[in-house]
């Protein structure tokens, strides 16, 4: 492996032109509207993956890697396991959280879904100007090429796409996203507290869990489906990203394909493990932390043989909440990032992706 292959790249838009629209919230409609993955036998020009800052996307790294912590939540020692992990990796899987048929009942709901055909689902397209429903992700517009994937996204209740999903028969996927998102929703509340006490921030006194008024938390349950592939090795499922959130749950099916960057290794492939839940460290946290804890990049590869799904759950603090970090308050050290508000850092990565981070570093 050449070595720079293993250094995180630090302008990952840079390799990629921009398009004329870099703000998802102005997204086009062809950065929004899927292909009708059914009707290709050959992976379309559109979606041939140009992406030279890493390594090809099955290289497999040189040294075997280790696997991605997988944590028992019911272990005494769960929570510095999670802080370990976390000053290293950005990412954790945990097992024994008791959510096992909840996530059983959203796969079966997204596989209904994108299942349904092509002008069904259209009818839940996602609006230019909105952020919710179907289409492709709202990163696209950073790309100059496709990705190999189709989503939805829900924030709060699903039940206005639903309906037009299914005039009749709505009400099943509702309350099965219902209870899914309050079952994540508790889960990221336990992780975050967590990670707020070992930066002394009194999770409690936020006020965050009273969900009316501007102080509620920013939270979206993303449905992602990748179909059956041609030609893998030249296509690419999700694009290089880190979350904008504290944390984000990742639900994987059996189908592997969540690949996350390692510094020094590469890329690595976290391995399905049967009921276990991934746990992606996002950007407010990395700031909150003044870098210690990695808000790890991460993407998805696709594969040939079988459709793969993916939900993953983000929670961000409420938009007017200030980003600073705490633990150069706490430990003395020189902040590296300016304090701005979450309503600010998303514009700002709304325009510059990758690149918000470096534009607020001190
Ligand atoms: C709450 C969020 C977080 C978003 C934007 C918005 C709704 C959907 C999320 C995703 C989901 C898919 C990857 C990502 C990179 C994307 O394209 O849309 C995510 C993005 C982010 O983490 O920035
Ligand atoms: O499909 C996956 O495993 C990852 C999806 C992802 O990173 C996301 O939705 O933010
Ligand atoms: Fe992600």
């Amino acid at each position: 492996m050449e070595p720079e292959a293993s250094e995180r790249p630090k302008d990952l838009v840079l390799e990629f032109p921009m398009g004329a629209i870099a703000d998802p919230y102005r997204a086009h409609l062809h950065h929004i509207i899927p292909i009708d993955f059914n009707s290709v036998q050959k992976l379309p020009e559109s979606h041939v993956w140009h992406d030279k800052s890493h390594e090809s996307l099955f290289g497999v790294p040189s040294a075997d890697p280790l696997p991605v912590p997988v944590i028992d939540l019911m272990d005494s020692e769960a929570s510095s396991l999670m802080i370990q992990a976390c000053e290293t990796w950005g990412i954790f899987q945990v097992i024994g959280h008791g959510l096992t048929k909840f996530m059983e009942d959203v796969e079966s709901e997204a596989e209904k879904l994108f299942g349904l055909p092509v002008d069904q689902k259209l009818k839940a397209l996602r609006s230019p100007g909105g952020a919710t429903g179907y289409g492709r992700p709202h990163i696209s517009p950073f790309f100059d090429r496709h990705m190999w994937q189709e989503g939805f996204t829900i924030m709060g209740s699903p039940i206005d796409h639903a309906k037009q999903l299914w005039p009749q028969d709505y009400q099943g996927f509702c309350d099965t996203i219902d209870d899914y998102q309050n079952q994540m929703k508790a889960l990221a509340e336990k992780i975050i507290r967590i990670f707020f006490k070992s930066l002394n921030i009194n999770f409690e006194e936020l006020n965050w869990l009273n969900d009316s008024g501007l102080s509620s938390p920013g939270t979206a349950l993303q449905l992602n489906s990748y179909p059956p592939c041609p030609d893998p090795t030249r296509a690419m499922g999700m694009a290089a990203h880190t979350d904008t959130s504290l944390v984000t749950l990742v639900q994987q099916s059996k189908t592997s394909g969540l690949q996350v960057f390692k510094d020094g290794v590469g890329w690595v492939l976290v391995q399905p493990v049967p009921g276990a839940l991934t746990v992606n460290l996002g950007d407010y946290l990395h700031i909150l932390s003044n870098g210690m804890y990695t808000n790890v990049l991460h993407r998805a590869v696709v594969n040939q043989q079988i459709q793969r799904f993916s939900m993953a759950y983000f929670y961000a603090p409420p938009r007017d909440f200030t980003v600073s970090p705490v633990l150069s308050r706490v430990t003395g050290q020189m902040p590296k990032y300016r304090s701005l508000t979450v309503k600010e850092y998303v514009d700002l990565k709304g325009k510059h992706l990758e690149k918000a981070l470096s534009l607020i570093q001190i």
